[in-house]
């Protein structure tokens, strides 16, 4: 069962969003520059609102890591927010003068919950007035926390399997890349400097256009990131409980990241369309040994790595600061108003597909250290490798 467990805490506005992780072994390779290397690309995509221009993300260690590797021990990152000195009133922990709050524009009741945000559903469960300490949390800002242990998360895959995690956009509203393109992880600085992280350039236009398109409509968008990993082996997971199935941790995964709304495995909802000999992958011996003809699957099958190319989607829907904004009700006094709006993205789709990587990493990582275990990724590698080299059926 699980072997990793990782919380983040931390509000959009606040001082620092924080973030632990547990369970690692010693000796995986972790600096402050790799984890800013991951955040800095989770602020890149077209489309982004104005605070991705100016965000830091300022990354510092609290523990777990000495001398750019990990001990053993769990590893706490803070990533500071720039934002900070703006909202030191509005978001102070200890109380604040009543009169010098009022006077703050920045601190006006968001009465006019967004549809399709947490705000609404949040302030009636939590018994609130305004929206604040809803979307605070629910803000995809935390997603930094998450990006920041999911390149931790990454390097110890990579150290102990030499497992690769890439991702790319596929569809973004109307414009779609050509199916079955899949970047390598040779492909990821060509694909970090795409505007739309899409690998077509073509589709990769269109996208952009869509954005241009809906920036001028006072709209907003959604889309589709599909993400691969390379080098999974054989038999992470196991069919024999629904929670200790990998393709249903990896769902869960995704579906926690903020607006996804669809997950598949491989090639998901269209198998369902085709009969069964167009749907499975046929078993075939190689020199290599037994491989899959095709990897229409995404690499798993009874809730187990299969081996082959793991490769999974998840469908974000629009950014729910809609400009040209909503419907809603004012709850102050239950008349119809229009929806809160500050600025916000247009579409979050590329900062998404990176988002999206750390969970899969963070999901892998779990069965990895669950599979193999060891207290040092020496000890760790030795137990991969003797697995793979004592595969009885190949
Ligand atoms: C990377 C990323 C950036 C986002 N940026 C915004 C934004 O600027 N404005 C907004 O209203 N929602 C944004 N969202 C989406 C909200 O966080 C999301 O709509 C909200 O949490 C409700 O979605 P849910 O119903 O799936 O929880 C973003 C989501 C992600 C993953
Ligand atoms: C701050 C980030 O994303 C934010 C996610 C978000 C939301 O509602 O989810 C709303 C926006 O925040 P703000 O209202 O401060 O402009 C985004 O910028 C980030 O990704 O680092």
């Amino acid at each position: 069962m699980s072997r990793l467990r990782w919380l983040t805490a931390g509000e959009s506005h606040g001082p620092a969003l924080v973030a632990t992780l547990e369970g690692l072994p010693a000796g995986v390779p972790v600096t402050t520059e790799l984890v800013a290397d991951h955040l800095a690309r989770r602020r890149l995509g077209y489309g982004r609102g104005a605070r991705m221009k100016f965000e830091r993300d300022e990354v510092t260690f609290l523990g777990g890591v000495r001398h750019g590797l990990t001990m053993g021990s769990p590893v706490a990152v803070m990533i500071g927010n720039t934002e900070w000195p703006k909202w030191e009133q509005v978001m102070a922990a200890d109380p604040v003068d009543a009169d010098e709050l009022a006077a703050l524009a920045r601190n006006a009741p968001l009465t006019r919950p967004r549809p399709g945000h947490a705000d609404l559903a949040g302030m009636q469960k939590y018994s609130l007035d305004e929206a604040r300490p809803i979307l605070e949390r629910a803000s995809a800002r935390e997603t930094a926390a998450r990006v920041a242990l999911g390149a931790i998360a990454r390097s110890y895959l990579k150290e102990t399997a030499g497992i690769e995690i890439v991702s790319h956009v596929v569809e973004l509203a109307a414009a779609k890349a050509p199916y079955g393109k899949l970047p390598t992880p040779g492909d990821v600085a060509r694909l970090d400097e795409d505007p739309v992280r899409c690998l077509d350039a073509d589709a990769s236009k269109a996208m952009v256009a869509e954005i241009d398109q809906a920036h001028k409509d006072g709209d907003t968008l959604g889309g589709v990131v599909e993400v691969l990993a390379y080098g999974v082996p054989v038999g992470l997971g196991s069919h024999v409980h629904w929670d200790r199935r990998l393709d249903a941790r990896l769902a869960a995964a995704l579906m926690g990241i903020q607006a996804i709304k669809g997950v598949e495995v491989g090639d998901g909802f269209d198998l369902a369309r085709v009969p069964g000999s167009q749907a499975h992958d046929e078993i075939v011996p190689t020199p290599e040994g037994i491989r899959r003809s095709t990897g229409r699957s995404g690499g798993t099958e009874g809730g187990m790595s299969t081996g082959e190319l793991l490769r999974v989607r998840a469908a974000m829907k629009p950014i729910a600061t809609v400009p040209r904004a909503l419907a809603t009700v004012d709850i102050t006094t239950g008349e119809p108003a229009a929806a809160h709006h500050q600025r916000s993205d247009v579409c979050a789709v590329p900062a998404a597909g990176i988002v999206a990587e750390a969970m899969v990493a963070l999901v892998l990582a779990d069965a990895v250290a669950e599979k193999f275990g060891g207290d040092n990724v020496t000890e760790t590698r030795r137990n991969v490798t003797s697995y793979l080299d004592h595969l009885q059926i190949r």
